[in-house]
Order: C-alpha cells, then structure tokens, then sequence
C-alpha cells in the first residue's frame, strides 16, 4: 500500500472558459468565505482555482490582498519562452502573476487543439523552467476503456510528458487522471476505476525514479466529481485530490466537494 502520510490532498477547480474576471472576484470571495466559516483546514486539504487567463491578474489581486489561503494557476501554457507568437501565454508570464500552478495536456487541448504527447512535454518543461508547478493531465477515451486497455495508455501519455525531466522536478509535478469519458457527462469512473489507474501511475513513476518520488507526487482524479461522490472518491489509497470542471463554477457545490472529509466524519 502506498505511504499517503507526505502527501496534501488537492482540490482543483478548473473554470474551463466560464466566469469573466467580475465573476471571478465574486467567486473566489464567497469561497473564501464559506472555507473559512466551516474553519477548513487549507494545511489540510489544499484548494486552487484555477480560472481562465482573463480573470488572473483579479484573482491574484485578491488573494494576495486579502491573504486568503487559496491557491491559483492556469489553464494552460506556451511551449514558447517569448517572441511572435500570436495569442500564446509564456509560462513566465504567470510565474510573474504568482500562479502556483499550470494545466498542461487536458484533454479539452488535445482534443480541439490538437495536442500531441509531444507538445504537452515541452509545455510541461517550460512550466518547470519558470517554477510553475504542472499539473499534468492523462486520460483515455471511452474507445481505450472498453478495450481495456486504460493502464497502458495512459503510462504511454506519462512516459512522453515526464521525458527528460530530473526526479527533482517530477517530485513536485500533480498528475490528473481524467478519462475523457467521465469529463461533463456525469459518467463518473468508479473509485476502484480511479485507484486502478491512480495506483499504475504511481508505479510507474516509482519504476522511472524512485520509491520516494512515487510517493511523493500527487495524483488527482478528475471526470464529474460532485459533492456526492467526491468521498467514496477520495478513500482510495492512490487519489491524492481532485479536478473538478462544471462542479468548480457552483460555489456552494465547490465549497462542499473541498469539505469532503466532513462528509465521511473525519473532521
Ligand atoms: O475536465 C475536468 C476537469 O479538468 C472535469 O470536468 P467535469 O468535472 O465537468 O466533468
């Protein structure tokens, strides 16, 4: 079994293209707020959003202001440092905006913006070369499901994002399981779904590093949490937290997905 005690669950919400940067103030307060009324224990159970790249500088603004104890990245990055790339985000522009962390490969990228294994390891890099902290996706298609073949698949996506990289920079990365099945369908995998591929994601980083960096990185599950089933979710060994699309914009729903351990009695 593995040794869970290093490691701060993380809740993540991620707004996708929802929220302007007003909204985004009113939400990001009333977190806050509904957090720190039931006392939740950020040291705990840590808890980002993760907003489109409009609304960052507001949330920044706001966290850093009020000292709240949420975290912020992300969406996504440029593999490119600087120069004429029209449209692009350069990874340093957030690390300068204070985000912790950055979405790399979701599937949403790969998807409609046809983002290969390759691409999503240079982003990956450029967020390490600014010291924004990556949260990887990995995920497979309903296709793959049903020919049973999830494991391999998603190790294959693994094994060409975390090329080249030290086990210094791998111990820190967050790696997201998010079967693109389970994304905004309310088809939501099992917990054992989550932990069979959660736990073959930690082995193999513990097959390409070390016991320790396996032990040490997050891995998070991601495809229609909800306050309903986030628990049942979050008891297995191998999920360290969760990314949560739709669920993220209902505040109040949010608010109760990061309480989950109330829900099980354990706070
Ligand atoms: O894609 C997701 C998070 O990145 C999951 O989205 P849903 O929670 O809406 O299924």
């Amino acid at each position: 079994m593995a040794d869970t005690s290093a490691r701060v669950p993380l809740i993540a919400g991620n707004w996708k293209m929802n929220l302007d940067h007003q909204q985004a103030t009113v939400l990001v307060q009333k977190l806050d707020w509904m957090l720190r009324d039931k006392r939740h224990d950020f040291a705990q159970v840590e808890v980002a959003v993760i907003p489109p790249f409009t609304d960052i500088r507001s949330v920044q603004t706001l966290i850093d202001g009020d000292r709240l104890k949420l975290k912020f990245g992300a969406q996504d990055l440029s593999a490119h440092e600087s120069g004429a790339y029209t449209g692009e985000i350069s990874g340093r522009f957030l690390a300068k905006l204070g985000c912790s962390y950055v979405v790399v490969g979701h599937s949403e990228r790969r998807e409609y913006h046809h983002e290969d294994d390759a691409l999503v390891a240079q982003k990956v890099a450029a967020a390490y070369q600014n010291g924004v902290t990556p949260l990887l996706c990995v995920g497979e298609s309903l296709e793959v499901r049903r020919a049973g073949d999830q494991v391999a698949f998603v190790l294959g996506q693994l094994d060409v994002a975390l090329h080249g990289l030290s086990a210094e920079q791998v111990n820190s990365i967050v790696i997201a399981y998010e079967p693109v099945w389970a994304i905004g369908t309310g088809e939501v995998a099992t917990p054992d779904d989550a932990q069979e591929v959660c736990a073959a994601i930690r082995g193999r980083l513990g097959q390409l590093y070390s016991d320790q960096v396996a032990a040490a990185v997050r891995v998070l599950y991601g495809g229609s949490v909800k306050s309903g089933n986030v628990a049942a979710i979050m008891a297995k060994d191998d999920v360290d937290g969760a990314l949560v699309g739709g669920a993220s914009i209902d505040v109040e729903e949010f608010a109760t997905i990061c309480r989950y351990q109330a829900h099980v009695g354990a706070t």
